[in-house]
């Protein structure tokens, strides 16, 4: 399913359950504002090549517009709409003062040089820069992007604004990013996962772990979990997937993954097949990557006994079905990878203090709000007599439907 039409469909099931007036409903759904931008570069070989850029600005009614922005070649309007939306319930249900918005290039960072990336950056900057800022929407890692990818907005931002570091979020630390940030979204999944599992009576030890994607989210996904624990036993990226059901050693796959631009080819496991990595057998599968990837052709297969979404959108709506069906319990994106905008709050508080947290105050900060996230969302399964998916819907849009009306919304 379309990423907009899964998106939008649970946001519509989660208005229902609150009972929300079908205007404001509607009045939610309609993105506040989306940019689409041409930005073309000399590549290095002296011609030109054009890539389109987009920023969609979701919803402010609780705060700044807060988003990634990601280059992948399948970068397209509705997904990104539907990430910027995604990205207004997540910080509703963080709790932390922000709105939602999303940005995206399409184009396949790997093919670039670091060069070519610079100025495409630099000219996506040019584009919009009087469209973001530090009070009105604050840009951060995604796919494809990194903290280099944030130093170039910041500089780019800056020429035209003044020096301001607080413009971008996941920037490095030599430039004000926060201490634990890299880490944050895997760190918040470990989280995420621990109050799950404990109240099914388990931790992370002993428990056997699937992860797909094997960038800044699953990589420090598996370290974290590994170091509770946890027996990593199959990843997989773009180039390949590993298998070692006694654990995968974490370490040197880093390593191996740094050194290769990949983890094929690695020693310490068993090639097995990209394509059916998610049904492997395991208790917790963890998709890392792409949307979409959990559907209904692969759903009744899949033998995990939780799925954490640190991904964005993995699972479709039929899927959702297909699971609830047999058992599955998923913690939802919203609330399993909000470690990441959570520690990037961190990091605009810190900015706009002009004043550095060690980086034990920042997990231990980022530990109270997962918990508390995953607190609210069980409250909200129990009243609303719904899942987590729904739980984690129902507190974000509440949330937002609030604020919205008493900011002086008019049907
Ligand atoms: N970064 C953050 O703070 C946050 C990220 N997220 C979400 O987490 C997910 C991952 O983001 P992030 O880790 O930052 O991105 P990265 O670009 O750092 O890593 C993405 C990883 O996914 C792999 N991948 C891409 N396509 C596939 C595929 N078809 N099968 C298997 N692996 C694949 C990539 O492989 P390769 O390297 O070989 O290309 C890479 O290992 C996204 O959905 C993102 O929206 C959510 C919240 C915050
Ligand atoms: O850190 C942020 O501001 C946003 C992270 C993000 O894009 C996401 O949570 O999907």
């Amino acid at each position: 399913m379309n990423a907009l039409a899964a998106t939008s469909r649970n946001f519509k099931q989660a208005a229902k359950l609150l009972g929300l007036d079908s205007k404001l409903e509607k009045s939610l759904l309609i993105p506040f504002r989306e940019i689409k931008v041409e930005c073309t570069i000399p590549k290095d070989d002296g011609t030109l090549a054009s890539y389109v850029g987009f920023r969609v600005q979701h919803d402010n009614a609780r705060g700044p517009m807060k988003g990634g922005i990601r280059y992948h070649h399948e970068v397209e309007p509705d997904e990104v709409n539907a990430l910027a939306q995604l990205m207004t319930w997540k910080t509703a249900v963080a709790n932390i003062p922000y709105g939602g918005a999303k940005g995206g290039i399409g184009c396949s960072p790997g093919d670039l040089s670091i060069s070519e990336l610079e100025r495409l950056t630099r000219v996506f900057t040019q584009k919009i820069h009087d469209l973001i800022g530090i009070h009105t929407d604050v840009p951060a890692p995604d796919m494809g992007t990194n903290g280099q990818t944030m130093a170039w907005i910041l500089d780019e931002y800056s020429k035209f604004h003044g020096y301001s570091p607080a413009v971008v979020t996941g920037k490095p630390v030599d430039l004000g990013g926060s201490l634990g940030r890299d880490a944050a979204t895997g760190r918040g999944v470990l989280f995420a996962t621990e109050a799950l599992l404990a109240e099914h009576g388990k931790s992370i030890a002993g428990q056997r772990f699937v992860i797909q994607g094997f960038g800044n989210v699953g990589s420090w996904a598996a370290q974290l979990i590994t170091e509770a624990g946890g027996k990593v036993i199959a990843i997989s990226d773009v180039t390949g997937a590993v298998k070692n059901i006694n654990g995968l050693d974490i370490a040197k796959l880093m390593k191996h993954s740094a050194e290769n631009r990949g983890i094929k080819g690695f020693e310490g496991g068993d090639a097995v097949d990209s394509n059916s990595l998610l049904t492997e057998e395991c208790d917790v599968l963890i998709p890392a990557a792409l949307g979409g990837v959990i559907n209904k052709d692969n759903a009744d297969d899949i033998k995990a006994k939780y799925i954490i979404e640190a991904a964005n959108h993995p699972t479709d709506p039929e899927a959702d079905e297909i699971l609830a069906k047999k058992g599955v319990l998923i913690l939802p994106d919203i609330l399993a990878n909000s470690g990441g905008v959570t520690v990037s709050y961190f990091e605009w508080v810190q900015n706009i203090q002009g004043f550095m947290w060690d980086e034990e105050k920042v997990n231990r900060e980022l530990k109270t709000y997962m918990t508390r996230a995953f607190r609210d969302t069980k409250e909200m399964c129990s009243s609303h007599h719904c899942d987590l998916r729904m739980g984690a819907f129902t507190l974000g849009v509440n949330r937002v439907a609030r604020a919205t009306v008493l900011r002086g919304w008019e049907a």
